[in-house]
């Protein structure tokens, strides 16, 4: 079970200093919006090339920008190990996730709320892990939505024994992570759960034991 927070309700002009303050965290999570492919603008490339010089925790890049074919390898050269593309959006998916891959880094994709894991099974060869959206993507602070959780479950029966993580984000809290669990996510975003409370790395270890005990039953 792994914890990877979103920076995005976190303080934004203090990201190395807000990143510090979840060490037991399993990778930070970095939403990439350009106000296309969602209508928020968060950060790009640059800062991620900064946040690399700051930390030493594993970098989760979730790209939601409409050209990912052009912008995704570069955030693997610059040493995130992980780059997630949204298949809504990629023009070349095979492609891209090879090139990722031959960069260095794990290659997963993304798949909005109404978008069918169906119509990407064929391309689970090519990745190191499934992104599911639990909120519609663009911002932080949203419900989480219930109509995912078959998606999810289906989307671990496709996986089967095959060693391809499973990411929920959006809405992911102490309240809804152990459906996620129960459902067959082992990799969880949390974005305002972490950072909006009083001492976000105590959330984190909490949330991961939350879903390791949904587990275990
Ligand atoms: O991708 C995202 C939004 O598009 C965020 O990662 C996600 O929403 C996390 O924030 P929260 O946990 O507050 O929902």
């Amino acid at each position: 079970m792994r914890i990877t927070p979103s920076i995005l309700n976190a303080d934004l002009a203090n990201l190395a200093s807000e990143i510090s303050r979840i060490p037991d965290a399993d990778a930070v999570h970095i939403d990439v919006m350009d106000n296309s492919f969602v209508p928020n603008l968060t950060l790009g490339l640059p800062v991620v090339e900064s946040i690399r010089r700051h930390t030493d925790h594993i970098l989760d890049i979730h790209l939601m920008i409409t050209d990912p074919d052009r912008w995704a390898p570069a955030y693997a050269e610059a040493g995130a190990e992980s780059v997630t593309f949204h298949v809504e959006a990629a023009h070349a998916p095979v492609r891209l996730a090879r090139e990722i891959r031959r960069l260095g880094a794990r290659a997963s994709m993304a798949l909005s709320p109404a978008t069918p894991i169906e119509i990407v099974e064929n391309l689970l060869g090519e990745v190191d892990m499934v992104l599911l959206m639990t909120v519609e993507p663009g911002f932080g602070g949203q419900a989480f939505l219930d109509m995912v959780l078959p998606k999810i479950r289906a989307t671990r029966r496709l996986i089967g024994d095959r060693d391809i993580w499973l990411q929920v984000d959006g809405g992911v809290s102490a309240e809804t992570i152990a459906r996620c669990a129960e459902a067959g996510a082992d990799t969880f975003v949390a974005g305002s759960a972490v950072y909006r409370s009083a001492d976000p790395n105590a959330m984190v270890t909490m949330l991961r034991e939350t879903a390791q005990a949904a587990c275990a039953h």
